[in-house]
């Protein structure tokens, strides 16, 4: 029967020494020569001083690799989690996912992204932050009220493929590519369209079951006016406007962001089909008639007509 030592396990035989075993033997090798008149315990403190210095500038170059990596994890981290902010706006303030179990409406919303070469980058950005914000307002409303995009087919769809990939995944709402809205029109069907639009005297009391309200899809700070009107008009459909007049206090044109509109619809159904309380949850309290405006809001009418076609998380 062999004595021979079995091979060390993680060792295969006739393999180099690692670093480590090198180091290992040299400190053997130096604690077997301890000079004289010196303790051993003297020794060993001596070596492991000098160890120090010889390693104390790759230990410290290690440790500041790994605060930095530690940064940088922070930093992505805190960048995700900004992005999952703007996505599920709604989800912080209300954490019931209500898909699957709305309650009928009978009403469909279409966001109208025909006009996507109107937009520049910025605005394009902030269109696909208020279908985000939108998407997000579907899922936690108590009513069933759709939600489509259509001429999705352009920039705004470069943007969502290259930044918010996973809108693949969203349920319950549509994106279309291969339809505009005058696809979806014949002269039957003609009637149950209302394009909404700011630029009407046609005011919308109630939203109707059966009936399909677009919104127009663009960013653009009024620049185009009559937009959506003029294009509804070539189509032959119904216009109406939010009762924005009788809750809200701007000069000018009452006009809306798209989220803000859709939001609107939303929270009416949510309010009794009240709007002068879906106007309070939606849009900011200094707008909202009857409302404590602050001090500083005096003499701000400008700023706020324009404020009001920029969401709050833009
Ligand atoms: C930012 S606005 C577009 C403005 C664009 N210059 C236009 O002329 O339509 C986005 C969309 O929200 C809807 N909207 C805005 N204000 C509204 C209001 N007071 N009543 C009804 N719809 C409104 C319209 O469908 C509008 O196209």
């Amino acid at each position: 029967m062999s004595t021979a030592e079995p091979p060390h396990p993680k060792k295969k035989k006739g393999n180099p020494p690692t670093p480590e075993e090198i180091e290992e033997r040299r400190k053997l090798k130096q604690l077997e020569v301890i000079p004289e008149g010196m303790s051993k315990s003297e020794w060993k403190r001596q070596l492991k001083s000098q160890k120090w210095q010889e390693t104390k500038e790759q230990y410290r170059e290690f440790q500041r690799a790994k605060k930095k990596a530690q940064r940088q994890r922070s930093k992505e981290r805190k960048r995700n989690a900004e992005a999952e902010e703007e996505t599920n706006y709604h989800s912080i303030k209300k954490s019931k996912v209500m898909l699957g179990k709305q309650i009928p409406t009978g009403v469909t919303c279409i966001f109208d992204c025909e006009f996507d070469e109107l937009m520049n980058q910025k605005e394009i950005v902030s269109m696909s932050n208020q279908i985000s914000r939108s998407y997000s307002a579907m899922r936690h409303c108590e009513y069933d009220l759709k939600l489509k995009i259509t001429s999705f087919n352009k920039n705004l769809k470069k943007r969502f493929d290259d930044d918010v990939s996973q809108y693949k995944l969203w349920k319950g709402i549509e994106f279309n590519s291969q339809q505009n809205i005058s696809d979806l029109i014949t002269e039957e069907n003609k009637s149950q369209f209302v394009y909404l639009t700011a630029d009407t005297d046609e005011v919308i009391e109630e939203l109707l079951p059966n009936h399909t309200y677009i919104i127009g899809g663009i960013v653009d700070k009024n620049r185009h006016k009559q937009l959506c009107l003029k294009k509804a008009q070539e189509l032959g459909l119904k216009v109406g406007k939010l009762p924005i007049d009788k809750f809200i206090e701007m000069n000018g044109r009452h006009v809306l962001a798209t989220s803000h509109v859709y939001e609107l619809c939303c929270k009416w159904f949510e309010n009794g089909k009240d709007w002068g309380k879906a106007f309070n949850e939606v849009l900011p309290p200094r707008k909202v008639k009857g409302q404590a405006k602050p001090e500083e809001d005096k003499g701000e009418q400008e700023e706020q007509e324009e404020h009001s076609e920029t969401p709050s998380s833009e």
